[in-house]
């Protein structure tokens, strides 16, 4: 079986157009053949066709402050103004290609992508008809990642996917009668070839939603047997799409709302099917594009990129050129580019005090060439010999050299050494440059920024002042350096009408018993004052109503709370086999983020020893929690 990640797409940003049949039809081979010869039905439903086509254009904003304007809706713009927008810069050139739609899931995503321990349970469960027994698990985690107080509720709409979409295949129900023990009754495979998730339902936060240690971001309501089977399936996919999307998130608030930031994470990510989720999760998270083509087919994220040392250091000299003209943008009139480059070079060198001579030739042909590649969209790598002496005077060569045939450069991207430092240095020449040869937008060209940033080397840049536009962000991004993985759980919470306690030493592992619902509680300045966990029968909190919260393990933690405004977090996601909510796209949920992030004070977001958010619960399930833990306690006997 394939990955569908893995596969080879039939053409990148810089080949060309795919065309309508071929892409859909290859697209869908790719699908059925990586399902061991049977596509579940709703993959070869005809809503798969049903693709249309889109431009892929500049980026819609760099800001962190995206309107629902579509990246895509933005197709209509010429080359030549793209490549002087600011929002344009360092696009791809317009591009025809088809956004396939969103509605399947990574083959990966199967019934058997799940621990053997569920299908064990599930026959245990089975055996003595225990199966259809109704539970309710809740999916949560005990601590924020990354040191921080919020953490970014993610991989919502792929879980839903899944149980849509839950069925064994032929193949897999052999592979498991293979594998298991051969006692096993044969009707329990036979049980197992017609399960699906119809029965089941699911109640769950918006995704996107700020969340909290504790909080049940999904509550799975069903026969035992089904809900638990899902178990491990649901984790792998809400743990790492939170985790990262929070990273995102964090990246974003330590470098503010106005730089761009952008995922090039793909070759660093763990394997192709973690290098498509960072690239999805970081985009929801608040990140401007990817690097990685396959994600903005497959999501509609912007990509975007620059070029490698491999190609600055694939010329040697001038003489390696073999193209040396470029046709006016106005006049279509052939230019002698190169020449004009030399010349320029000649201009700038001075004003910059450094000889001309000294650059690097094989670096200026290599900028030359590019430059002809893509007149519009300019934006040369400038440190693969000496920034200062020789990328910076090479690139605006060349820049001057595009200006005079009625083109603007758009930039540079630095890959080493100081960046705070070298983006100032950049500037300052730039400004230079602009105000000998009297061409203001030069001092705007933008600088890009990369190699190995992480957040704090970001809150360091802002702290020292840089004047970098453009951050390109791959391995600390997405491999979630400062913490791997969160810890979110599932645990059985009701069975049969009754509750279930899972006890522990270590108190914070204890589990809320119940069926429960979740409310935020805001404050007149809008902020979010405290989450409440209540039992699911109790009245629910109302606006202006002081009531008791309570912390869920210590008694003498206590606060009376007086809303001024009360939203309850969970919605009915999943019944009656069918997706009840009309899930929102990702670019709405990116947007929802930010609205969520600003919900919360600023001393839950600071870097340093954030406040922790308070997440408390009623009176009545206070009570109902710690009888019931005293119950299933037994008495310590002294000898
Ligand atoms: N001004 C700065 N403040 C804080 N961190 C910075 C700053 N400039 C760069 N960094 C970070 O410092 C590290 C520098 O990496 P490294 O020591 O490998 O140097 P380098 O510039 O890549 O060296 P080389 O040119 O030999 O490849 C990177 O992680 C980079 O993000
Ligand atoms: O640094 P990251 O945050 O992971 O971002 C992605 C990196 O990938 C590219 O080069 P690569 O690292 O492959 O080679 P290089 O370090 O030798 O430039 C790019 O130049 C960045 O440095
Ligand atoms: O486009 C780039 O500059 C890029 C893409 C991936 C990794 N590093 C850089
Ligand atoms: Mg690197």
């Amino acid at each position: 079986m394939q990955v569908i990640a893995c596969i080879p797409q039939i053409s990148d940003i810089h080949t060309g157009c795919l065309t309508k049949m071929s892409s859909t039809e290859i697209f869908m081979q790719r699908l059925v053949d990586s399902r061991s010869q049977q596509a579940p039905p709703a993959l070869l439903s005809p809503s798969i066709h049903t693709e249309s086509e889109y431009i892929i254009n500049s980026s819609p904003s760099p800001s962190y402050s995206p309107s629902l304007s579509s990246y895509f809706e933005e197709d209509t713009r010429s080359s030549f103004r793209n490549c002087t927008s600011r929002e344009s810069l360092i696009s791809t050139t317009s591009e025809k290609v088809l956004l396939m739609s969103s509605e399947q899931q990574s083959s990966v995503v199967q019934p058997l992508l799940t621990d053997l321990y569920q299908i064990s349970m599930a026959y245990a469960y089975w055996k003595p008809n225990k199966h259809q027994e109704l539970a309710t698990f809740d999916l949560y985690f005990r601590k924020n990642p990354f040191g921080g107080e919020y953490t970014l509720f993610a991989g919502l709409d792929e879980c839903l996917k899944f149980v849509r979409d839950y069925k064994f295949h032929s193949s897999d129900i052999e592979y498991l009668r293979a594998s298991l023990p051969s006692y096993i009754e044969s009707e329990f495979f036979d049980y197992l070839s017609t399960l699906n998730m119809n029965d089941i339902k699911i109640y769950a936060v918006p995704e996107g939603t700020v969340v909290f240690p504790r909080l049940p971001l999904m509550r799975i309501e069903g026969p035992v047997i089904k809900t638990q089977l899902i178990e491990t399936t649901l984790l792998t996919l809400v743990n790492y799409a939170s985790l990262v999307a929070t990273n995102a998130a964090r990246f974003r608030s330590a470098i503010g709302a106005d730089k761009t930031l952008l995922e090039f994470g793909l070759r660093r990510a763990q394997g192709p099917d973690g290098g498509l989720s960072a690239s999805k999760y970081c985009y929801l998270g608040g990140f401007d594009g990817t690097s990685n083509l396959l994600a903005g087919k497959l999501y509609g994220i912007p990509v975007k990129g620059t070029h490698a040392h491999a190609y600055v250091s694939s010329y040697e000299s001038m003489d390696d050129l073999s193209e040396r003209e470029l046709c006016d943008r106005i006049t279509g009139q052939r230019r002698p580019f190169a020449d004009l480059c030399l010349q320029y070079l000649n201009v700038i060198g001075p004003v910059l005090k450094i000889l001309p001579d000294e650059t690097n030739k094989g670096e200026l042909a290599a900028f030359i060439s590019y430059a002809i590649a893509f007149p519009t969209n300019f934006l040369a790598l400038v440190d693969t010999y000496d920034v200062l002496k020789s990328g910076v005077p090479n690139f605006l060569a060349v820049a001057r050299a595009l200006h005079e045939c009625n083109y603007q450069a758009v930039g540079l991207r630095i890959d080493s050494g100081d960046l705070a430092y070298l983006s100032l240095e950049v500037r300052a020449k730039f400004h230079e440059i602009s105000k000998k040869l009297n061409l203001s937008y030069m001092e705007h060209f933008t600088i890009v920024a990369s190699n190995d940033i992480n957040e704090d080397t970001l809150v360091s840049l802002e702290k020292q002042g840089h004047s970098i536009d453009s951050f390109g962000i791959g391995t600390h991004l997405v491999t979630c350096q400062k913490q791997p993985a969160l810890g979110c759980v599932y645990k059985l919470v009701e069975l049969a009408g009754s509750p279930r306690i899972k006890i522990s030493q270590d108190i914070e592992k204890v589990t809320i018993p119940g069926r429960k619902n979740l409310f935020r509680f805001y404050g007149h300045d809008g902020k979010a004052l405290c989450d409440l966990l209540t039992r699911i029968d109790e009245p629910e909190p109302q606006a202006a109503v002081r009531m008791l919260s309570r912390h869920p393990f210590s008694e003498q933690k206590r606060a009376y709370v007086t809303p001024t405004s009360v939203r309850s977090l969970y919605n009915l996601y999943w019944a009656d086999g069918e997706i009840k909510y009309s899930l929102p796209t990702l670019k709405q949920i990116r947007t929802y983020v930010r609205e969520q992030i600003n919900e919360l004070r600023k001393d839950h977001k600071r870097d340093l020893n954030p406040t922790p958010y308070k997440v408390s619960v009623s009176d009545d399930l206070f009570q109902f929690m710690h009888k019931l833990w005293m119950k299933n306690v037994p008495i310590g006997e002294l000898e």
